[in-house]
């Protein structure tokens, strides 16, 4: 599909509320996360993650990025708990980066950016009967947000960067399968969680953020093999409009 907007130049950030006027909404993501203005909620239990590597199904060139893709249906692989109501389907996950190691991440931590950010897209399957169907629903998406600051090379994300050579024009795909997205995630389960919405066009506001506050690491190589792809994919924090980030 030729999309009608970019990351950078004519079509850019700055001018996708034309074609997308949700843009300029009240619960846009990502968004700088103030850590001195969250609210502890007691209330807000452990996230339950039972991710099924059975379901890893193939990875895809989807032009302003990548995307690991899985099996969704049935309820194998799931996240249920933490501030979520019933399950959430693993949909497919993807990473954002920047032109360069100093910037990349979507959400920033009282303005400091990551170099990338991994984003795991769920569905609210016990509402709604596909990823499409839930998309523009309040309560249809949660996204776990992991950052990746530089540092060793991660042996996890580099069975990822391998597989990036089978993939290198837009629409290709090639299989990935038996890939542990639990291996991508910290050792601490502290989360971030706030109301927002997907972060590049269509913008619908119909996500659950929740990001780990634990960065995981990845190499200047591999971030470089990622720019092989597409030169950048992040978007820019967006205003908070009175909403509150807890933990
Ligand atoms: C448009 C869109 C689709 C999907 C599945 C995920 C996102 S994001 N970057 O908010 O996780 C955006
Ligand atoms: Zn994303």
């Amino acid at each position: 599909a030729s999309l009608n907007w970019r990351y950078q130049g004519n079509n850019g950030p700055d001018q996708w509320h034309k074609l997308y006027p949700i843009a300029n909404g009240n619960h846009q993501s990502p968004i700088d996360i103030k850590t001195k203005e969250v609210k502890k909620d007691p209330a807000l239990g452990h996230l339950k993650i039972s991710w099924n590597l059975s379901t890893c199904k193939e990875i895809v060139n989807v032009g302003h990025s990548f995307h690991v893709n899985f099996e969704d249906k049935d309820n194998r692989s799931v996240v249920t708990g933490g501030p979520l109501t019933g399950n959430y389907r693993l949909h497919q996950f993807h990473f954002h980066w920047g032109q360069a190691d100093d910037q990349g991440s979507e959400h920033t931590v009282d303005g400091a950016k990551y170099a990338s950010e991994l984003h795991l897209v769920h569905w609210n399957s016990d509402k709604y009967s596909s990823f499409a169907e839930a998309s523009d629903k309040p309560d249809g998406l949660s996204v776990i947000a992991v950052f990746l600051k530089v540092g060793p090379p991660n042996e996890h994300v580099q069975d990822i960067v391998k597989a990036l050579g089978s993939i290198k024009t837009k629409g290709k795909k090639a299989p990935f399968t038996n890939f542990d997205p639990s291996t991508l995630l910290p050792g601490s389960l502290d989360y971030w969680t706030y109301p927002g919405s997907l972060t590049h066009p269509p913008l619908f506001e119909s996500v659950t953020w929740i990001i780990y506050k634990e960065p995981i690491t990845i190499s200047s190589e591999q971030l470089a093999q990622f720019r092989s792809l597409i030169l950048t994919n992040h978007r820019l924090p967006q205003p908070l409009k009175g909403r509150q980030v807890r933990t």
